[in-house]
């Protein structure tokens, strides 16, 4: 089985050769516990779960270690602490607990290790410390900065040439750095905010610390797959890069970096600043998690993609075709997954590819192929999809829905007994009633179902 990714740091498509298969290693940037999640935050998440079956799926469920952190050291989450007189664990307890929730309802699997920042602070205090020791960090006003200007490869991830970095950086230049772009590896808290015992005072991490210090206690110094959204190549990804490679005398960070596209709104990135986000955990009220999850497939992980209440309600219509004709499949397993399929997301995650070919699997299922079917739900499952049966996806209802099931059957109950005794008004007015209340019916040979319209 031969894995193909789109290396952002080589800029190219790369066969994945894996320094040990027995123990894949793939590491994604999590997010700051300070909110609740959006879909654009999601959609990452999504992506690199996606990352983490296939690899399951080529080199086996027990093989392959997937480290998602959680940055729970972050000025707005200890301001917010601080306001509320609690901890930083007190308050992100909440926080995180949501988002794996959140993710967990979008289809993602737990993560093999979800290491938190707070409990890594000793590691990030030693890597400062290795760095000065090594000549790659220096110290100035309570600071300690790492300095650009020792790491010769400092650039090369993302691709920018110093020039680039410096006009970027000219703007918020502190006067107590030595180069523009030297950044905070360590940097001091006032007496009033959280702060941690170090040798340069009382002080907390810099945001880019953390990742290379979680990812060596639980990857290693080198690792296979490093990723996160496209925002993350630059600074943050090229700050993790200096400092661990610099830390470990020049060993890579990780051998293939991967970088999902944005998820955007009317052309603009989601995100908080801008104010146009939509949170997971309301999505997940109006839909079901599976519906979301099969509209970011739709488009390929490095593209752009645009979210529209349109593409979710798509979505689910092609759920609910599938859930409906793959019903009496039986239990499945990878090796169900036709090699097309297979093929497809093999080939750097090509989910739209995958679709496509479902889409065909569909057809000849519905035209009686049990194969079909079969291949159809295998592939579905490796997608992370078909996580229920198909009377639960039949029973699923928005959380706002005020439908009471056994109303709707009796109302249906009542119009079936009104056409039988040729009260044509009576049923056209239950009918009308029922489509008032979102109940779309259909009556068939097997008689009348039901399904709430989206
Ligand atoms: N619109 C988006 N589309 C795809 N990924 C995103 C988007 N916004 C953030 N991400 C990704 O979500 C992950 C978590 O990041 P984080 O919690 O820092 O969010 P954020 O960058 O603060 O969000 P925002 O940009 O809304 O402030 C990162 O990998 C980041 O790249
Ligand atoms: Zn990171």
């Amino acid at each position: 089985m031969t894995l193909t990714i789109y290396d952002t740091g080589r800029r190219e498509k790369r066969v994945f050769e894996p320094i040990d298969a027995a123990n894949v290693r793939l590491y994604a940037c999590g997010p700051t516990v300070y909110d609740y999640a959006h879909i654009g935050n999601g959609r990452t998440a999504v992506t690199f779960d996606l990352v983490f079956r296939v690899l399951r799926y080529a080199y086996g469920v027990e093989h392959v270690t997937y480290v998602r952190n959680i940055t729970d050291i972050d000025d707005k989450i200890m301001a917010r602490a601080v306001e509320r007189g609690i901890s930083i664990r007190e308050l992100t307890n909440g926080t995180a607990e949501v988002y794996q929730k959140d993710m967990a309802g979008l289809g993602a699997l737990t993560p093999t290790h979800e290491p938190r920042a707070t409990d890594y602070v000793d590691g990030m205090v030693a890597m400062v410390q290795t760095l000065i020791d090594k000549g790659h960090a220096y110290e100035a006003e309570g600071h300690v900065l790492f300095d650009v200007s020792s790491d010769k490869d400092y650039g090369q991830l993302s691709g920018r040439s110093l020039d680039d970095m410096i006009a970027g950086a000219r703007v918020e230049v502190a006067p107590y750095k030595r180069n523009a772009t030297d950044f905070v590896l360590w940097k001091p808290s006032d007496d009033d905010m959280p702060g941690w015992d170090s040798p340069w005072g009382n002080g907390r991490p810099g945001w880019h610390l953390e990742c290379s210090v979680m990812s060596e206690e639980l990857l290693g110094e080198t690792f296979d797959i490093h990723g996160g959204g496209i925002d993350l190549a630059f600074p943050h990804h090229e700050n993790e890069v200096a400092q661990s490679t610099c830390a470990h005398d020049g060993a890579a960070l990780a051998n293939y970096w991967m970088h999902g596209g944005f998820l955007q709104v009317d052309g603009e990135k989601m995100s908080k600043s801008l104010g146009n986000f939509l949170v997971v955990h309301d999505l997940l009220e109006d839909w079901p998690g599976e519906a979301l999850r099969l509209h970011l497939f739709m488009t390929h992980y490095r593209q752009p993609l645009n979210w529209t209440a349109e593409g979710v309600r798509e979505a689910k219509a092609i759920l609910d075709r599938w859930y409906k004709v793959t019903a009496g499949a039986g239990n499945v397993t990878g090796d169900d997954v036709p090699a097309s399929v297979a093929a497809a997301l093999l080939d750097d995650f090509n989910t739209p590819q995958a679709l496509a070919v479902m889409h065909g699997l569909y057809s000849e299922a519905q035209k009686g192929s049990e194969d079909a079917a079969r291949a159809l739900k295998a592939s579905g499952q490796l997608l992370g999809l078909f996580g229920q049966s198909a009377e639960e996806w039949a029973a699923w209802r928005p959380q706002s829905s005020a439908i009471d099931d056994a109303h709707v059957e009796n109302m249906i109950a009542a119009r079936n007994a009104a056409r039988k005794a040729k009260d044509f008004a009576e049923a056209d007015r239950l009918r009308d009633e029922l489509t008032a209340m979102g109940v779309e019916i259909k009556d068939g040979p097997e008689g009348t179902t039901w399904s709430v319209a989206p």
